[in-house]
């Protein structure tokens, strides 16, 4: 039996032992993907391996799938696909191999079966090619662990600053859900911190070194929102490339999905989102394969989601299946016990990345952020902390110095500045009072803003980040 199937790689085999002084590994196989020739060097089977299978020499392998002694043999796509593969590079053990494969065949043209060669790189001449393999899969293994700790959240509940009775309790909430797996969801005005308490969630779960993925459903247009989502299939439409694109729920896998602004949801995809909840797996856009997923679920919403549920606007299956363990979140006014400490923490955090020396504040500039109403919440107030580094000098941070920053912030009359200040100045305070306004009306809800003061939804955004309103990742 053996020997018909050996016969007709008489000459190859002849061969194959002439060079055999020449090479470390060398192997021939028959159509069939089965051993039917193997030097006795077997760089690329492991002892271990020749050992658990109860083979003593290479010539135990013999009839044998060659996946069983190498698992990740290119042989079966040599033998199937007629072509050869001269040049590749291999990693078997602690071994990098240099493989050329090459089919072999018939007088007819057919294939009768596949060689393959090993070099190893202890060959001088193939060091240096070794050598930046070597060097390009350290890389690729270092970047790919850079890639895991970004998407890795950044801030624990030890990063949520306040000691107000408001602020303790979404600790004493943070850390409960951090022990739980049912979703979460954070309501709460702009900047009052939901990305900020989602990651500490996150980071307090047992699911803190797998990956923390957001996603901000306002900031994508509607269109791409699905893809976003649940990813493209190779090919799936024009310009989709020839490479599958993996979904928001296929880059948390393992870990936590954070959907940020939930109410800006279209009502269609509250349908297949649902339906990804309830099934746990997802189908890419293109595709007819179901993929399954394991993602913790953090939604967020500045929108009154329980009117929107009653008005029709947010599904109420959907809502139930994300109000498992609802967090508000205190706005910056109700909370104004915590306003010293924030805003000596934005000023320590702005002068050490200005490499300016630190600026205290003063009782009076104290009082002025008291009387402001933070409509825009703890996002504003460090984005007016770092306005005063940049706008103003001294070596205390005074009332005065809100003047021209905080319009409508009470400064003590007496020592009432000078109000001049140039047109463009003006303008941008006033733009940003506008701006600030109508999130204030609209519950945060960027589109309904960004209409209400007849700008687009791209370039309310240009503006938000011009003014520093929200500074989030996905905006
Ligand atoms: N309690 C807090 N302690 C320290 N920093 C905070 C706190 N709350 C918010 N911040 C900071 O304020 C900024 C805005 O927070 P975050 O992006 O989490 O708000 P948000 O509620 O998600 O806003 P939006 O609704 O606009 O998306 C961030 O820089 C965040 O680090």
């Amino acid at each position: 039996m053996q020997t018909e199937r050996v016969e007709p790689f008489a000459a190859a085999r002849a061969l194959m032992v002439m060079i055999d002084e020449m090479i470390d590994g060398a192997i021939l196989v028959d159509k069939d993907a089965r051993i039917v020739w193997s030097n006795d060097k077997h760089v690329w089977f492991s002892d271990q391996r020749m050992a658990m299978l109860g083979f003593r020499s290479a010539a135990d392998a013999i009839g044998q799938p060659v996946e069983r002694l190498i698992p990740h043999s290119r042989m079966r796509e040599v033998v199937e696909s007629g072509r050869s593969l001269p040049l590749d590079i291999m990693r078997y053990g602690e071994h990098t191999l240099l493989v050329s494969r090459l089919p072999l065949r018939d007088e007819g043209g057919a294939v009768i079966g596949a060689l393959a060669f090993a070099l190893k790189n202890s060959l001088t001449y193939l060091r240096p090619i070794a050598d930046r393999f070597n060097k390009l899969q350290s890389r690729l293994t270092r970047v790919e662990q850079e890639l895991a700790a970004s998407r890795a959240s950044q801030y624990t509940v030890e990063n949520l600053i306040g000691f107000s009775p408001a602020m303790l309790q979404v600790k004493r909430l943070v850390r409960r859900a951090g022990q739980i797996l049912s979703a979460v969801l954070l309501l709460g005005e702009t900047g009052t911190g939901k990305e900020l308490v989602a990651q500490s969630i996150h980071a307090s779960s047992d699911r803190a070194h797998r990956p923390f993925v957001a996603v901000n459903t306002a900031a994508i247009p509607e269109n791409l929102l699905e893809a976003e989502f649940f990813g493209v299939a190779p090919g799936a439409y024009t310009g989709a490339g020839r490479q599958a694109r993996p979904g928001k729920f296929q880059l948390a896998h393992g870990g936590t999905l954070f959907l940020d602004e939930i109410g800006d949801m279209p009502l269609p995809l509250q349908a297949k989102l649902l339906r990804a909840l309830q099934e746990r797996e997802v189908e890419p856009l293109g595709s007819n394969q179901i993929v399954k997923v394991d993602v913790r679920i953090i939604a967020a919403t500045s929108r009154p989601l329980a009117d929107m549920v009653r008005s029709g606007a947010f599904r109420s299956d959907l809502y139930y299946r994300l109000n498992v363990f609802p967090i508000q979140l205190p706005a910056l006014r109700e909370r104004k016990d915590d306003l010293e400490i924030l805003a000596t923490r934005f000023s320590e955090k702005i002068a050490l990345g200005l490499d300016q020396p630190m600026r205290e504040f003063t009782p009076a500039a104290l009082d002025a952020l008291r009387h402001h109403d933070w409509p825009g919440n703890v996002r504003e107030l460090a984005n007016i902390v770092e306005q005063v580094y940049v706008r103003t000098e001294g070596d205390r941070i005074t009332a005065e110095d809100f003047a021209d920053i905080l319009p409508n912030a009470a400064i003590p009359s007496p020592a009432a500045p000078d109000r001049r200040r140039p047109l463009s100045t003006a303008m941008d305070e006033l733009e940003r009072g506008l701006i600030l306004e109508a999130l204030r009306e609209t519950q945060g809800n960027k589109l309904e803003a960004a209409r209400n003061l007849g700008l687009s939804r791209t370039n309310l955004y240009a503006k938000l980040r011009k003014h520093g309103i929200p500074a989030q990742p996905d905006d």
